[in-house]
């Protein structure tokens, strides 16, 4: 990571240390921060696409709570249970791995033992396909998040799309209510068809790792705007 030199010129050395260390906060966040939540919100779009009854019922859901005239804001979140069970649902189907975490001691966890120094990846894929905790994992069915508690924010480790623990994404919150706002707005403000010849059935849904789960072929749509009535 090199300084550009009109920068660091003249200074002295715990100043150029302390340039390096903002300097990669600043990197650490644009990384975390700029993928995560647009392609969450594709694959969301992706899935509503390929289920138009359920983008109509978050639809639904929005105009019975909010009426056609106001847009969604964030005091609004608590009360679109349908769009927070789709959050759950994309974060369930589509997250990777958490970053790597070296264990700092020997510990034993559900009776494997982890030696001291280990690095730990944590498959949140596996996870939320694990077809011991979801019934029918492959499918997207953001209605089995109706009837259960489950809160991604790090608390039920069933879910942890944030991870957890001292190490949580830092961005959690932020991350956590763009999502619905953002997937809000755009159930609310659109009608949405596929582009590109593609159709429900027919959509390629193939993934591609990357520090995200990204879309290997890109979400094509075409937007039509609703008129709110103001
Ligand atoms: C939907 C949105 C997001 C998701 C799903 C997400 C997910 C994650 C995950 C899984 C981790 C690793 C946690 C671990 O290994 O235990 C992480 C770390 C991190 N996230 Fe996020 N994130 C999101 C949004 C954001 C935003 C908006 C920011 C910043 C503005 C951000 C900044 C960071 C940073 C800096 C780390 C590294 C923390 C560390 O190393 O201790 N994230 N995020």
């Amino acid at each position: 990571m090199d300084i550009p030199r009109a920068i660091w010129r003249g200074r002295t050395k715990p100043e150029l240390l302390k340039l390096y260390y903002f300097r990669g906060i600043d990197i650490d966040l644009v990384v975390a921060g700029v993928d995560t939540t647009p392609t969450a919100v594709e694959w969301a779009m992706a899935e509503l696409l390929r289920h138009p009854e359920k983008m109509a019922k978050a639809r639904a859901e929005i105009e019975q709570a909010l009426g056609m005239d106001t847009k969604v804001r964030e005091s609004d979140i608590p009360r679109l249970h349908y769009l927070q069970a789709i959050v759950k649902e994309i974060a369930r189907l589509y997250s990777p791995f958490l970053l790597p975490h070296k264990a700092d001691t020997e510990v034993d966890l559900c009776g494997f033992k982890i030696p001291k120094n280990t690095q730990i990846m944590v498959n949140m894929w596996a996870m939320g396909r694990d077809s011991s905790v979801w019934q029918d994992p492959d499918r997207f069915e953001p209605e089995r998040f109706l009837d259960i508690e489950v809160d991604i924010r790090g608390t039920d480790f069933e879910l942890i799309p944030f991870g957890a623990g001292r190490r949580t994404c830092p961005g959690m919150l932020l991350g956590y209510r763009m999502l619905h706002l953002i997937l809000g707005s755009l159930i609310q403000s659109f009608d949405w068809e596929l582009g590109n010849g593609e159709t429900p059935k027919t959509m390629d849904m193939s993934e591609k790792l990357g520090v995200t789960l990204n879309k290997a072929k890109p979400l094509y749509v075409i937007a039509t705007p609703i008129k709110l009535q103001h």
